[in-house]
């Protein structure tokens, strides 16, 4: 597991370091130089000529230290200062007191030679407003010198907790960031302006990280190999739980078929198929493992009787089940309507709403806490696992997209009545899952995913694992995780982004999960 921490959280870190376990910030400071000329001396040539561009806060401070590194290494070095010089930092003005005793060229303002290597040392995690003037200027020349930029802690300009861009910000090749990863270079669009990110051990204890405890954290797959639940020795079909997945329609099956056929490759030990009448034979035919159940699409359900048959025939197969998927495919008619409450009357078991099952919950107020803003809370109990992705979670929360777009781990998180409520999969290019304590920030997987069905192979891929154990919360992470690891496993396997398709990823999965 590796931590992501927002600006309130890395100051904290920089804080108690310093103060409370007493490591000097120059000592932390030069740890932090050492670790950018490291990377700059790994990844540019040896006579590279390196300009620093520094601001006047403790990431100017990292930068001229790290000019002064290498200029002891036999670098050409120049130091650009952007900024009043009265106002820098304490350790900044020590860092500079040094360069200038050894004579590095120091200059104010942007130099007019060329660089084989500009060392972005602006702004880190002090950035504060948006940037304009003589700042911006300067990252607008950086970003047209044509020269391997190495950013210093983030690239200047990116909001380190959210990602956002402050009007504009350094197109970095290499980020060296320091003691944990941040949030704004994870997340979109930040990460797009961080090239490589190299997270550099500069000596905060563990004590205070953990102290600390930020609330971000993503997984490599080797966390997520050691969270799969356990195969026994002595097992049948019973030992591996039974998914029941509530899908598809008159006019869709795809979606019921890929649900279903995840959560057998997850590993669970049956599962049954509920659908329309016109699904049976397809389902049938394509998952043969399959129990299937169906309903009459064709009745009409505002009628008592009919609603009284589906939900009798419905409470039968709950009663049967571990856990529930329900929605891939359902469709927004009077059935779906009905087997969702159903569903959400139980309180025991897990249940994934994915698809329209979101946007046939969006349309009952009774499960949200409405805002004087017209903007809505979910008020579902912690069995249940949402999936939405951005159009959905909309629907749900009524906030606009781009707002939910500009700060999605905020916006998952307010859309939480209370921690320990529902499980939130707010599924984008950075997936996150969160039941509002700790958040997963998922940066496994890739663009092929981009592509209709992979949703529902998701929530067939957490029903599965939900089956077997596990907690809510926990198996959306792994379900997240293992989701995007199939999808890189195509990649690899197969060379391309375009041509993968929704099932591809249930074949990938005989490849990653452990043998
Ligand atoms: N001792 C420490 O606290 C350590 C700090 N480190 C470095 O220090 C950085 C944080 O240093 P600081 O807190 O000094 O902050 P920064 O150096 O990131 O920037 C802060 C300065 O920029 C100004 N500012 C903010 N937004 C602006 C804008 N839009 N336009 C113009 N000026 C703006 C602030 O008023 C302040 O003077 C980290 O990112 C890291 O690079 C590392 O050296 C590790 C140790
Ligand atoms: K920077």
């Amino acid at each position: 597991m590796q931590y992501i921490t927002d600006v309130r959280e890395a100051k904290e870190i920089d804080r108690m370091t310093i103060q409370e376990i007493g490591i000097p910030s120059m000592v932390l400071m030069e740890k932090a130089a050492l670790a950018v000329a490291g990377c700059v001396k790994s990844n540019a040539a040896p006579e590279s000529h390196v300009l620093a561009v520094c601001g006047m806060g403790n990431n100017g401070g990292d930068g001229v230290a790290a000019a002064r590194m290498l200029w002891e290494d036999g670098y050409p070095v120049t130091v650009s200062l952007i900024g009043n010089e009265e106002n820098a930092s304490e350790e900044m003005k020590k860092q500079l007191d040094i360069a200038r005793k050894l004579g590095i060229h120091i200059c104010t303002g942007l130099p007019s030679g060329e660089y084989d290597v500009i060392l972005d040392a602006l702004f880190g995690i002090g950035l504060s407003r948006e940037v304009t003037g003589e700042f911006a200027d300067a990252i607008n020349w950086i970003n047209e010198q044509d020269a391997l930029r190495f950013a210093v802690d983030v690239p200047s300009g990116v909001n380190a907790s959210t990602g956002e861009i402050l009007a504009v910000a350094v197109v970095a090749d290499f980020t060296i960031t320091f003691g944990t990863n941040k949030r704004g270079i994870v997340l979109f669009p930040g990460c797009n302006y961080a090239g490589n990110v190299v997270v550099a051990d500069i000596g905060f204890p563990k004590k205070v990280v953990e102290k600390v405890l930020p609330r971000t954290y993503t997984l490599t797959r080797e966390d997520a190999m050691e969270m799969m639940p356990p195969r026994i020795l002595r097992s049948n079909k019973g030992s591996y739980g039974k998914v029941l997945v509530i899908a598809g329609s008159p006019e869709i099956s795809g979606a019921c078929y890929l649900s279903a056929a995840a959560a057998y490759r997850m590993g669970c030990g049956l599962v049954k198929v509920f659908t329309a009448a016109e699904n049976g034979p397809v389902i049938k035919n394509l998952l043969p493992e399959a129990l299937v159940k169906t309903y009459d699409s064709e009745l009409d359900y505002t009628q008592s009787l009919n609603r009284f048959d589906i939900t009798k025939s419905l409470q039968e197969e709950i009663k049967w089940a571990t856990c529930i998927v329900i929605g891939p495919g359902i469709g927004t008619a009077e059935p779906a309507g009905i087997m969702l409450d159903e569903v959400l009357k139980e309180k025991n078991k897990a249940v994934v709403i994915d698809a329209d099952g979101l946007n046939v919950l969006a349309k009952k107020e009774t499960y949200f806490v409405k805002r004087e803003d017209g903007t809505r809370k979910i008020c579902l109990p912690e069995n249940v696992v949402l999936t939405p992705h951005l159009q959905e979670m909309t629907r749900l929360t009524r906030f606009e997209l781009p707002v939910i777009r500009a700060k999605i781990v905020e916006q998952a998180l307010l859309s939480l009545e209370s921690a320990n409520c529902q499980t939130l999969v707010l599924k984008d290019a950075r997936t996150v899952v969160t039941d509002g304590g700790e958040v997963y920030i998922n940066t496994i997987g890739n663009n092929a995913l981009s592509t209709g069905g992979t949703g529902d192979v998701l929530s067939g891929m957490i029903a599965g694992l939900l089956a077997q154990g596990m907690r809510p919360t926990k198996a959306a992470v792994l379900g997240v995780c293992l989701h995007g690891l199939a999808a890189e496993e195509y990649v690899r396997r197969k060379g391309g982004r375009y041509s993968m398709m929704a099932g591809d990823l249930l074949d990938m999965l005989q490849e990653i999960l452990p043998k």
